[in-house]
């Protein structure tokens, strides 16, 4: 019987095995990113995303997704972040390929925004799947069945009185107050209130409840990892993760809140009680299952919170930093409510006709766009040339949102500057490009946010009636707040003081 030479036998040891898959493995890693580089080697990007995706990992490591997307402004208006990944300010991009009759439909970026099995509105691929779906919850963001402002109205209320009680520093008593946690309390209350018809009750407790806001904030870059990077989102949605995936039998977390939704809708189905004024029961009565409410009702909270949070702490930051916009919009609320031309809370209506308080929150919109990049479109399967530029088919172009608000073309001199004036300074004509521009923080077209309705309706009250009761200042001007930006911002440890309104 012949046997194996000893000379093979050494090539066939653990050791050298180990080394011919690492090589094997560096080999393919190599040709693979050389691959990936030729395909869109004549996008302009940072070189390191051209092959790889460890320039979106720098970011989400270091919290800094804003600055650097608002520094790829230096390649022009169709920038590479990734093997796979464009990104773009230009407006008219944007409105083409993801206009009503565009053939991009989305990339399977959207898919990490599932947070449980089933799919919701936001992460389904399949276009025709979501607009049946979105067809079934129309009505109920849009208002149509919701009474979106009485309900904002009551979280408002509430707000101002839980100020008055809670939180309010005089000339006897100082009162440090973190109004980044309150204002996410509020925007939790309203949307709970708004979707379920009763506030989770996150400021009423004044704590973190089943420590919901605290765990999104430590898993951020777990999230945005899977979000951004598909090897991360492949693993994070493998059978071998689902056990640490958030459960409606959790005890706290985003489990929790799904365990505490899915009570209230499984009750609702029990007594088939359709008739709620709320979004829960608009989606009823326009057919939605029961696990579609489920995973409905819990978007409205993950997409409609820390959104509406970012814009109203941010304008709220640039607000108590800049005297001579913080006081010709307390001029303004003044002598709107001394001339009894607005309701309490004010109305929507009575707001659009305040032109400083509608300029205030333009820019504020403009300095913080809530969601910082994404939204990635993939360009139909024979490729698309946009602006000279061919996009093979399959690659995912997104928004920057972040550089299209600083960008000089759309918004004149000086961009890095909060100035609502630039808005009332120009014709009406240059205001309504301003704004359409500022609009497309909501996105655009057949994706556009659905819950835009309940963002304005909040943001057209909050400012006017925080300072009709109040004034605001920064305990600590020279850190007023600690910022990090993945594709959202976050934002901790605002301290102000607030005073009863002079
Ligand atoms: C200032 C606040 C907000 C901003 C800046 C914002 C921004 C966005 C953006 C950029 C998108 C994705 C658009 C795209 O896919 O191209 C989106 C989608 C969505 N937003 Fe908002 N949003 C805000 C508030 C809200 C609120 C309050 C709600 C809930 C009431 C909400 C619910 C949704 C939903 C359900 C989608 C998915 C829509 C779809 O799949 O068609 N958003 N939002």
């Amino acid at each position: 019987m012949s046997s194996i030479p000893s000379n093979y036998l050494v090539l066939l040891s653990p050791t050298s095995l180990t080394g011919t898959g690492l090589g094997l493995f560096v080999l393919w890693y190599i040709l693979s990113s050389v691959v990936a580089w030729y395909r869109l080697r004549h996008i302009p990007g940072p070189f390191i995303a051209s092959f790889s995706y460890l320039w979106h990992m720098g970011n989400i490591f270091l919290g800094c997704a804003s600055p650097e997307h608002i520094a790829l402004k230096r390649y022009g208006s169709l920038v590479r972040t990734g093997p796979n990944y464009v990104v773009t300010d230009d407006p008219n991009i944007l409105r083409r390929i993801n206009g009503a009759r565009s053939s991009w439909p989305r990339d399977s970026w959207y898919t990490s925004s599932r947070f449980d099995p089933n799919y919701h509105m936001l992460s389904l691929l399949d276009t025709a799947a979501r607009d049946t779906i979105k067809a079934k919850l129309t009505s109920g963001y849009s208002g149509r069945d919701v009474q979106i402002e009485n309900g904002v109205n009551t979280q408002i209320e509430f707000l101002v009185e839980t100020i008055r009680s809670r939180y309010l520093s005089t000339s006897t008593r100082h009162q440090p107050t973190d109004l980044a946690q309150v204002i996410r309390y509020f925007t939790l209350d309203v949307i709970t209130h708004l979707s379920y018809g009763t506030s989770f009750g996150f400021l009423a407790a004044e704590q973190d409840l089943y420590d919901y806001t605290n765990s999104v904030d430590r898993f951020i870059r777990a999230i945005t990892l899977s979000v951004d990077i598909p090897l991360f989102r492949w693993i994070a949605y493998s059978p071998l993760l689902t056990g640490i995936m958030p459960k409606a039998s959790d005890k706290s977390g985003m489990g929790k809140l799904i365990g505490i939704g899915q009570k209230i809708v499984n009750e609702r189905f029990q007594d088939n009680e359709k008739h709620a004024p709320d979004m829960l029961g608009s989606f009823m009565r326009h057919g939605a299952t029961r696990e579609e409410c489920v995973s409905e009702t819990m978007l409205t909270l993950i997409a409609g919170s820390d959104t509406t949070a970012t814009a109203i702490r941010s304008t709220m930051l640039y607000l108590i930093s800049t005297p001579r916009v913080y006081n010709r919009l307390k001029a303004e609320i003044q002598e709107a409510a001394s001339d009894n031309r607005v309701s309490s809370p004010i109305g929507v209506d009575e707001a659009k006709r305040l032109p400083y308080l509608q300029a205030v929150i333009l820019e504020g919109f403009r300095m913080r766009p809530p969601v910082v990049y994404g939204q990635y479109k993939a360009a139909p399967p024979g490729g698309e040339t946009i602006n000279g530029v061919f996009i093979p088919g399959g690659t995912a172009v997104g928004q920057n949102a972040v550089a299209m608000m600083r960008s000089e073309k759309a918004f004149g001199a000086g961009v890095d500057l909060f100035r609502p004036e630039r808005f009332l300074e120009c014709s009406e004509e240059a205001r309504r490009e301003m704004e359409r521009t500022v609009g497309l923080v909501f996105g655009t077209g057949r994706w556009m946010c659905a819950g835009r309705t309940v963002a304005w309706v909040e943001l057209n009250k909050i400012f006017f009636e925080l300072l009709r009761a109040f004034d605001f200042q920064p305990i600590y001007p020279t850190k007023p707040v600690d910022e990090e930006s993945y594709a959202l911002f976050t934002h901790k440890n605002m301290w102000v003081a607030i005073t009863e309104t002079a």
